[in-house]
């Protein structure tokens, strides 16, 4: 964040809540973080397919990591703080305390979690109706959206949850209305995830369709009718109560959130690649694409028109960056499925045992073993009899098809540590043609693609990012700043303590054309360093190579021809 009116040592505080773990940073004015600290939060799943956690856990996560960042400097130098979070949906009564979204009545489990997908019915029928706001969504409604969700709440615990419910947040709103008391929501959850519009609010139709009349008869009271655009400053800022809770002095400016994806974005796509001979210096900045990866991954590419891309949500108006039309792509799960396949794997006690030894991560043990079974040719001709379907939760997009399942093809009856290290090879491959496969789909819409920024713990693994550079053909960029989700954070405290207000115009020049508000000002860092793509080195078509036609019928890919062709 170069340059403005604000004070001499100003800093300021993001709070990113991610599927995982909450994490907090102290970032100065020039974006730099100074301070990081994590905490792991609870999770249940008291049945396939149903994912809880607690609202009260998450704050009290918040409160601690908080506390850790601003430990030894003058507090009375933090000018904002920013919230961002998974888009999950959290309910309270109306004098906001939890109310149970479980049949066991378990009140403190009062948030239905992004990735849950119990309300497969409710979402079939909302499709069904095919009604119009269906068509900012993709075309068709996610199970992991909120109105589904609402319905499955209405329909199945009407008297210990739906009755009593004053007030469903998305989780981001949840935070900042913890930190100042106000109910308002921000303009990214209720675009994005709410079915609102910027420019025509709610659509009553929408909601009597689908059986949620009861939203409009109130004037959508509980799921929110005050909004702000992400970094507006909320109210007299951190009341007293949550001041002492978070370690911080009242009255600091609190802005309104964004979800973790879109703080991501807003913590990535601006940054200045000046030097490094990137195509994406001499054009817009709608040529690239913000690749948040964590626990999901999140593909975030935006446009001065709106753009309708079949499988991929938006076009939501200034839902990331003010101005602009946003479409997000998504994995529902990449690093979960990484995970899930190598702490599922016969050999895993082994890896961790050798991983421990070496004081590694398990990922760079497996990374540098890869190295080692290569032999004379590129690691990813390792795959050629081994290949992972990777749609293990559904295909978010481009399919839009919540019924796909995971497959592999090429097991053998050897579950050794090479094994291990081919599936997990085999799975990051899978998972970065996902990607390509949604950066077709957005170029074939209008979208004009040519370089991938990426955040979030995935980028962190060399071999997950160069597997993105030679699978899509694309450079990525990596933030020398790798906690970007964060900095996005701090980005709306920042806006919303005014103190970047004034520092536009020549920012505006430097990053030749991106128009924005302040809020990009803070992705203004150095890159740590930039992965270029002569071609791809993988030459290995994805999972098809011996996929008969039943096969890709399976996959449901049959009726879409021009990936079909692609995955021959
Ligand atoms: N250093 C690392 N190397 C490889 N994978 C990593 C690393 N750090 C995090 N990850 C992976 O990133 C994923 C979690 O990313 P994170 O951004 O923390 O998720 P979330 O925001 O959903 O909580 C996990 O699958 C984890 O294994
Ligand atoms: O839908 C999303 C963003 O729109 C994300 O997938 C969701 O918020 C989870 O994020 P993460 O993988 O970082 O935990």
């Amino acid at each position: 964040m170069p340059g403005g009116d604000q004070e001499p040592g100003s800093y300021y505080v993001g709070v990113d809540v991610g599927t995982g773990s909450v994490r907090a940073a102290l970032v100065d004015q020039r974006g730099i973080i100074l301070a990081f600290a994590d905490q792991p939060i609870n999770r249940w799943e008291p049945q396939f397919n149903h994912h809880e956690q607690s609202s009260e856990d998450i704050w009290a996560a918040c409160c601690v990591v908080t506390k850790q960042v601003v430990q030894g400097i003058d507090v009375n130098q933090i000018r904002g703080l920013g919230f961002d979070a998974t888009c999950s949906l959290v309910v309270l009564d109306k004098q906001f305390r939890p109310l149970p979204v479980n049949h066991e009545g378990e009140s403190h489990r009062n948030i239905i979690m992004w990735l849950d997908h119990r309300a497969v019915s409710q979402v079939h029928r909302i499709n069904e109706t095919k009604h119009r706001v269906l068509q900012c969504v993709g075309g068709v409604m996610s199970v992991e959206m909120q109105a589904p969700k609402l319905l499955w709440l209405k329909e199945n615990l009407r008297e210990t949850c739906w009755d009593k419910a004053g007030h469903f947040f998305d989780l981001p709103d949840f935070l900042s209305w913890k930190a100042t008391g106000v109910t308002a929501r921000s303009l990214c959850s209720l675009v994005c995830k709410w079915t609102y519009s910027a420019e025509k609010g709610w659509d009553d139709s929408f909601w009597k369709m689908v059986g949620l009349e009861d939203f409009v008869a109130d004037n959508y009271s509980k799921i929110g009718n005050q909004m702000l655009p992400p970094g507006a400053s909320l109210g007299n800022g951190l009341t007293p109560e949550a001041a002492k809770d978070l370690g911080l002095p009242a009255g600091i400016a609190v802005a309104a959130s964004l979800i973790d994806a879109h703080a991501g974005g807003l913590g990535v796509i601006g940054a200045d690649v000046r030097g490094y001979g990137l195509a994406c210096e001499g054009q817009p900045v709608t040529s690239r694409l913000a690749v948040i990866c964590g626990t999901s991954s999140c593909h975030m590419g935006i446009s001065k028109d709106p753009i309708f891309v079949p499988g991929v949500w938006g076009p939501y108006f200034s839902a990331m960056v003010p101005g602009f039309w946003l479409n997000e792509g998504g994995q529902s799960v990449t690093g979960k499925l990484i995970d899930h396949m190598v702490q599922g794997h016969a050999a895993f006690p082994e890896l961790q045992a050798k991983a421990t030894a070496r004081c590694q991560s398990v990922y760079a043990y497996l990374n540098s073993h890869l190295d080692l079974i290569k032999k004379a040719r590129p690691v990813g001709f390792l795959t050629v009899d081994l290949h992972v379907w990777p749609d293990f939760h559904g295909n978010r997009s481009p399919l839009a098809d919540l019924t796909l399942k995971g497959m592999v093809t090429g097991l053998k009856l050897s579950q050794d540590l090479d094994d291990l290290a081919i599936l997990y090879l085999a799975t990051v491959q899978a998972i970065a043609f996902g990607t390509r496969l949604i950066v077709e789909a957005m170029e074939a819409a209008g979208h004009s693609l040519s370089t991938l920024f990426l955040c979030g713990g995935l980028s962190k693994n060399p071999l997950f990012v160069q597997t993105h550079a030679d699978i899509t053909g694309m450079p990525v960029v990596l933030s020398q700043e790798a906690e970007s989700v964060l900095v996005g954070a701090a980005v709306l405290g920042a806006c919303a303590s005014g103190d970047f207000t004034s520092v536009q115009n020549p920012l505006i020049r430097k990053t030749r054309g991106i128009r924005t508000s302040t809020l990009l000002w803070v992705c203004w860092f150095k890159l740590g360093w930039v992965t270029k793509l002569s071609g791809s080195s993988v030459e290995q078509p994805y999972l098809a190579i011996r996929c008969s036609d039943k096969m890709l019928w399976v996959l449901g890919l049959k009726e879409r021809e021009g990936k079909v062709s692609l995955m021959r």
